[in-house]
C-alpha cells in the first residue's frame, strides 16, 4: 500500500470504525458488491484495514444479480487473488419491480435487502458492510430536506430489526471524488453492465446542486457531517 493512502482515506476509515465501533475482532463481514465503484472501493479498504491495523476479521463478498446480468468475472478474480470468498446470487426480480406502482428503486432495494439478510444467515456473517460514503450521506440529507421536509439521513451503523441485521457503513467519512481517484489509480475491477434507472432519479439532480454549492463553499460536505454529528436539541425547535 502507498503510504499516503493513510492520509488520503485509510485514516478516515479507521476513524469511522473506531468512532462507531463498527468492527471488532472475530467479526464475519458480508460486503455487498454491486459492481459499482463504491462497493469495490469498500472491499479494497477493508482489505487494507485488516492488513494495517490490530483488527482481525473475516470478509466475504456478495453480489446479488437482480436479472441485470452484470459481468462480475474480474471482481471474482480480484477476490480470489486476495483469498476472499465470493458469493454470486441470482434473484430475478426485474418483472416484479417494474410492474408495481411504487418506484422500482425502492422495491429493488427492499428485495435486495431481503436477499442479503437470507444469505447472511446462511453463511453465518454477523455484519453487512455497505458502500455508502460521505457524498451519499450529504445528498440523502439534502434530498430529505428538499423533498420531504425532514432532517434525516442514514446512520453509520444501524440495526435492521425485521431481518435481525447489523449494517455498517465504513465509508461515511470518505468523499466520492477520492473513491473515483483510487478506483482508477488502483485499477479496481468494476462490473460490466449497468442498471437502466442509473442517473435517472432525483439523485443526479442533487449531484448537480451539490457541485454548485461546493463551487462557492468547498467544505460543504465536511460542514454537513459536522452538523449532523454535533446535533443538539437546544439549537432546534
Ligand atoms: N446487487 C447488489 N449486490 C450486493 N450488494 C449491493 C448490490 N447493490 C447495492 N449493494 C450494496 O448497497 C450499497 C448501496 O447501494 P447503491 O445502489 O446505492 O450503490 P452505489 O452507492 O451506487 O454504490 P456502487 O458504486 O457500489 O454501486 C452498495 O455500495 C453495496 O454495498
Amino acid at each position: 500500500m502507498k503510504k499516503w493512502y493513510n492520509k488520503l482515506f485509510l485514516n478516515d476509515i479507521r476513524k469511522s470504525v473506531e468512532n462507531y465501533n463498527m468492527i471488532e475482532n472475530g467479526d464475519k463481514i458480508l460486503v455487498g458488491l454491486s459492481g459499482g465503484k463504491d462497493s469495490i472501493f469498500l472491499l479494497y479498504s477493508l482489505i487494507l484495514l485488516r492488513k494495517n491495523s490490530y483488527l482481525d476479521f473475516n470478509i466475504i463478498g456478495l453480489h446479488i444479480d437482480i436479472g441485470l446480468k452484470i459481468d462480475m468475472e474480474s471482481t471474482k478474480y480480484f477476490l480470489t487473488e486476495n483469498n476472499i470468498p465470493y458469493i454470486h446470487e441470482n434473484i430475478d426480480i426485474m418483472d416484479k419491480i417494474f410492474e408495481d406502482d411504487k418506484s422500482p428503486c425502492y422495491l429493488c432495494s427492499k428485495m435486495k435487502r431481503g436477499a442479503i439478510a437470507r444469505i447472511s444467515k446462511e453463511v453465518g456473517t454477523n455484519k453487512i458492510a455497505l458502500g455508502h460514503h460521505k457524498t451519499d450521506l450529504v445528498i440523502t440529507f439534502l434530498l430529505n430536506l428538499i423533498y420531504t421536509g425532514k432532517l434525516d439521513t442514514f446512520k453509520p451503523i444501524s440495526y435492521n430489526k425485521k431481518h435481525d441485521l447489523n449494517l455498517i457503513r465504513p465509508l461515511i467519512y470518505v468523499e466520492e471524488d477520492i473513491i473515483k481517484k483510487i478506483v482508477s489509480d488502483e485499477n479496481l475491477p468494476l462490473g460490466r453492465g449497468k442498471c437502466p434507472q442509473d442517473k435517472e432519479n432525483k439523485r443526479s439532480e442533487l449531484d448537480e446542486l451539490l457541485k454548485y454549492i461546493e463551487n462557492k463553499y468547498p467544505d460543504f460536505q465536511q460542514k454537513t457531517i459536522t452538523a449532523i454529528e454535533n446535533f443538539s436539541d437546544d439549537n432546534l425547535w
